[in-house]
């Protein structure tokens, strides 16, 4: 039932992985001579795929920031990341042989370059953003340290949800957007229309649209002085107290966190006692310095700049994204629209063998310690014994945290389904609930509860129009509202030859989160472009789902479901839990029941031990009897005996949820 998307390398990269990729101590560089007059802060923004990281590489290579060579490494690496998506492996489920590498490429995308134009050196800090959804807020934060983004549209595909969703966001920001046609050099490209395509949804001049191959790198240097011409420089004053933006940050096993910084007033140096605005602690920066793209140490930051700092921080939960730094003992104002990221998905997690549980905590929390994002809590279940409820920013998050446990850690998990925090509103106070045995029962909710909200999105999803039908009827099918629709444009694009629509919704998150992306690529045949933004709570009437074996529920099992989804639900649950539960000596009933009303039941068959196979001959009613008594300490056993659920059987339905 998860979402098995393809990740995106960066998006991957934003988790950070653990290996310091310094591979010699490179001189100090001074950065007094880069005034903000000579400053430009930028990102690229654009559609998964549409060639952000190829672009990227470009730009480094141009302005000899890295060698050829190297890119070219970095290419080998890319093609096989590729290669096993397209085999249809997620990014996560990269071998962890190829995490370290990727450490590599990672530092490349925050990047700062030296450029000279008219005899003048001029620093470009090329400021990375996630690439997905479950990031979305940070985009919004990284974008916050840059004035300027190059809007990146591949030439082929056309505008995509997601090229619309981070052109909000760099808009609202007030930052100065270049447009970019990239893959010019494709046969399918299609230049003319998608500038139109552009114009009519972005409101951009076709004459500003500078058209590139970031493959080949045609006209890769006319972005390069678009990027000096058109975007402002920062402001920022020396005389001012310090302050500096935290933009994004990632662990380093040797100095523990690292964070990228825009210092925006003041001077930063090594040795300076700094705190944090939002948790008020203070640290003792140990090193400053500049990606470029390999951490290089610098003697200062200056207003304007953007580099990185080592303090002590110990754990990635304290770098939060957003957050203003200051002298300590001088506050400053902090930067505004600071909140810290927010769970949005929850899943409880569970050894298979119940012993290994203090090795799986060990391990979750030694992850945790280079992800900031990911929230931990104990829990303790009857059926699966002690494990931890684990809260992410979004089902990738999901998918590439738990990759990283079996994958780096050898964890043999079960993983339960996947929840949103809902809203519980009881006549005095509401509560938050996002592990499904803490959601009030029927009887509760018809007596002391008021109301049930639950976390909806607005949803974008751009398709052609032979897919429209296909996409109202899954919106629909996943409690879609407010449906709107309008033509993104008229005429043929890449492979398909028909108008595109873009379709925006309001969807349940919990709707999201179950297997709505694989439908929206298996029923659009992969055309479908989807994005989503939170949009708050809505009420609803959902109600808890127990499952029962020989009467009695198996908390693990528990789900919160829409009620007109019941029927649906329960027979499927039933039906799979028949098969991978064994058999018992006596007939088990299997029931998925909401609040006293049984909705659906399958009966798991006893298996028929063969208590006679010792009595030979005329022994008739020797053997009648051992039936007899076989049939009583079966009824007895029925009456008393609980089914024990194995933790096999648990795996076997959690990944036949995953693959269904
Ligand atoms: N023909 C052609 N292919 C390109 C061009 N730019 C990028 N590509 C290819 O498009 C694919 C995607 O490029 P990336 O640079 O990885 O795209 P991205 O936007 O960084 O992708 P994510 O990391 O998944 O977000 C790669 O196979 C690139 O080689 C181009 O100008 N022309």
């Amino acid at each position: 039932m998860w979402i098995h998307q393809r990740v995106p390398v960066r998006v991957l990269c934003r988790l950070r992985f653990s290996t310091s990729t310094r591979r010699h101590a490179p001189k100090q560089i001074a950065m007094e001579e880069f005034a903000c007059d000579v400053i430009r802060n930028f990102s690229i923004i654009a559609h998964i795929d549409h060639g952000k990281s190829t672009l990227a590489d470009r730009l480094l290579e141009l302005t000899g920031t890295i060698k050829k060579k190297e890119i070219g490494k970095n290419e080998q690496v890319l093609d096989k990341l590729k290669v096993e998506r397209e085999r249809g492996i997620t990014g996560a489920c990269l071998s962890a042989l190829l995490l370290p590498i990727l450490t590599g490429i990672v530092k490349a995308q925050t990047a700062s370059m030296v450029h000279s134009v008219n005899g003048r050196r001029h620093i470009l800090n090329l400021i990375d953003t996630p690439g997905h959804v479950d990031f979305s807020w940070e985009v919004s934060r990284s974008l916050a340290a840059c004035q300027g983004a190059l809007l990146l549209v591949d030439a082929s595909q056309g505008v995509q949800a997601q090229s619309i969703s981070v052109f909000h966001i760099a808009q609202e920001r007030g930052l100065k957007i270049i447009p970019v046609l990239n893959k010019i050099d494709l046969p399918a490209a299609q230049p003319e229309r998608i500038a139109a395509q552009m114009q009519s949804t972005f409101g951009t001049d076709p004459a500003d649209i500078i058209r590139i191959s970031a493959k080949t790198g045609q006209g890769v240097d006319e972005v390069l002085q678009a990027i000096i011409d058109r975007i402002p420089p920062p402001t920022g004053s020396t005389e001012d107290p310090l302050k500096a933006f935290l933009f994004d940050s990632f662990y380093d096993r040797y100095r523990g966190v690292i964070s990228l910084v825009a210092v925006q007033n003041g001077v930063l140096k090594k040795g300076d006692r700094i705190a944090s605005y939002h948790t008020r602690k203070k640290y003792e920066v140990t090193e400053v310095g500049i990606m470029h793209p390999e951490e290089t140490p610098a003697t200062s930051l200056y207003p304007g700049q953007v580099g990185y700092i080592a303090c002590n921080m110990k754990e990635s939960s304290e770098a939060h994204i957003g957050d203003t730094l200051h002298r300590s003992g001088s506050p400053v104002d902090p930067m505004p629209g600071f909140k810290p990221a927010k769970a949005m998905v929850y899943a409880g997690i569970f050894p298979v063998e119940s012993n290994d549980f203090p090795k799986l905590e060990e391990s979750i929390k030694r992850l945790a310690l280079t992800d900031r994002s990911v929230t931990v809590q104990r829990e303790s279940s009857t059926a699966l014994g002690q494990g931890c409820r684990l809260g992410f920013l979004g089902t990738l998050h999901m998918d590439v945290f738990r990759q990283r446990l079996e994958d780096e850690h050898d964890q043999n998990l079960i993983i339960t389904a996947p929840t949103v925090p809902y809203k519980v509103v009881y006549k005095d106070r509401e509560v938050f609930v996002s592990n499904p045995t803490e959601f009030p029962d029927a009887l509760e909710v018809s007596s002391k509860v008021k109301e049930i909200q639950e976390p909806v999105v607005r949803a974008s999803i751009i398709v052609p129009e032979e897919y429209f039908g296909d996409m109202m009827d899954l919106c629909f099918s996943h409690r879609g509202q407010d449906l709107e629709h309008r033509y993104l444009d008229a005429g043929t694009t890449g492979t398909s030859s028909s108008s595109r629509i873009i379709l925006n919704c309001i969807l349940p998150l919990s709707e999201i989160v179950t297997d709505f992306f694989d439908q929206l690529k298996s029923r659009s045949s992969g055309f479908a472009s989807f994005d989503y933004e939170e949009a708050g709570y809505r009420p609803s009437d959902l109600v808890k789902m127990v499952f029962l074996l020989n009467s009695k529920p198996v908390d693990a099992l528990a789900l919160v479901i829409h009620r007109s989804k019941e029927d649906e639900i329960g027979r499927l649950w039933v039906k799979k839990l028949v098969k991978v539960i064994p058999r018992q000596q006596f007939e088990v009933p299997i029931q998925a029941a909401v609040g006293k009303k049984i909705i659906a039941r399958e009966t798991l068959k006893a298996y028929r031990a063969d208590v006679t196979g010792g009595l030979y001959g005329g022994h008739v009613e020797r053997k009648m009897k051992q039936l007899e008594l076989q049939k009583e300490g079966k009824r007895r056993m029925k009456r008393m005996g609980t089914v024990e659920m194995p933790q096999e059987a648990f795996f076997e339905i959690m990944s036949t949820n995953k693959r269904s």
